[in-house]
């Protein structure tokens, strides 16, 4: 294994520093480049060597592009800003400490903060990052601990896995529910999730203040009109057909739940364009201090 830390530098990281043998003769290394993206903010592409790209913004640890033979799998809104000041929608944004609305700012403020990047890494032709998240003032202000959180992305041929970590730093306990926000690309109505059926749902339709209780009875949710919906203890695989000719297999360890979202005609101009079906937690993690909680999610297409 090629290791590589380094501190957040707009200097690219290239193949050159990864000492391994390319086992693809005629194929690029596995690279890791830091670069600027939209609005100058800090951005970092990963490249395999098999052809599979992703990108990520340090503004929220957001990844923003999964590419498979050069056909982006994930999708940001058109309306989505990069600015650093609001979130930026789509892609993998983060909801932590909260997710959904409560006593912080909707979906907490994970996505709203800077990242920053502490190690770089190629694994058997794998590029891998690795970035953190502290607290400070603005975490503070509105929910007051002291966390760290790790997340750690990785590209294959055809998956991208991320592994988050959240340590409780504090010398108190603390609690949080959280979820990966995934927007992928999708034809609306071609769209369908398999695996939910048998799930206890909390139904935000059409009170998002008073879920309705209910049980998925559907073999496959697809996206007649506005959906958002909460799976309890969802299984660790869920299969979504994007309506595009893509299979994408959704793994996961530990993310508990699922959340399916399309906001339909509330977002005209983009909701044909993807589906959200998000590995949540939304029940609180409590973690006492020094205590740490793990969960992996897994995206493959076939
Ligand atoms: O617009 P935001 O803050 O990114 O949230 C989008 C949606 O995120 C989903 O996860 C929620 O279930 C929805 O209720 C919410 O509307």
């Amino acid at each position: 294994m090629a290791a590589l830390s380094m501190t957040w530098s707009f200097s690219p990281l290239t193949s050159s520093k990864f000492r391994r043998v390319n086992r693809y003769p005629g194929m690029a290394f596995a690279s890791v480049k830091s670069t600027e993206g939209l609005g100058n903010l800090p951005k970092v592409v990963l490249t395999s060597p098999h052809g599979s790209e992703a990108e990520l913004y340090l503004f929220g640890a957001c990844v923003t592009s999964w590419k498979v033979h050069s056909k982006d799998l994930l999708f940001v809104r058109p309306d989505a800003v990069f600015n650093g000041q609001k979130p930026i929608s789509g892609g993998i944004p983060h909801c932590f400490p909260q997710f959904g609305p409560g006593p912080i700012q909707q979906h907490g403020f994970g996505r709203n903060m800077n990242w920053s990047l502490v190690s770089s890494e190629n694994v058997e032709e794998k590029p891998i990052v690795t970035l953190e998240l502290k607290d400070g003032p603005y975490s503070r202000a509105m929910w007051d601990y002291s966390f760290h959180a790790l997340y750690k992305i990785t590209l294959d041929k055809k998956t991208l896995s991320t592994e988050l970590t959240v340590k409780n730093t504090d010398n108190k306990p603390f609690s949080f529910t959280t979820a990966l926000h995934t927007y992928f690309r999708a034809s609306v109505t071609g769209a369908s999730v398999s695996g939910l059926k048998g799930c206890k749902t909390l139904n935000k339709v059409p009170d998002p203040t008073n879920p309705v209780e209910g049980k998925e009875e559907r073999d496959l949710v697809t996206f007649p009109g506005f959906v958002d919906s909460v799976y309890l203890d969802a299984p660790n695989e869920l299969q979504l057909d994007n309506g595009l000719g893509d299979k994408i297999s959704i793994k996961n360890t530990n993310w508990s739940d699922a959340v399916v979202w399309n906001p339909h005609l509330t977002m005209e101009q983009s909701y044909k364009d993807f589906v959200c079906v998000e590995n949540a937690k939304t029940g609180k993690v409590q973690l006492e201090p020094e205590q740490s909680w793990t969960a992996v999610q897994h995206l493959t297409v076939a």
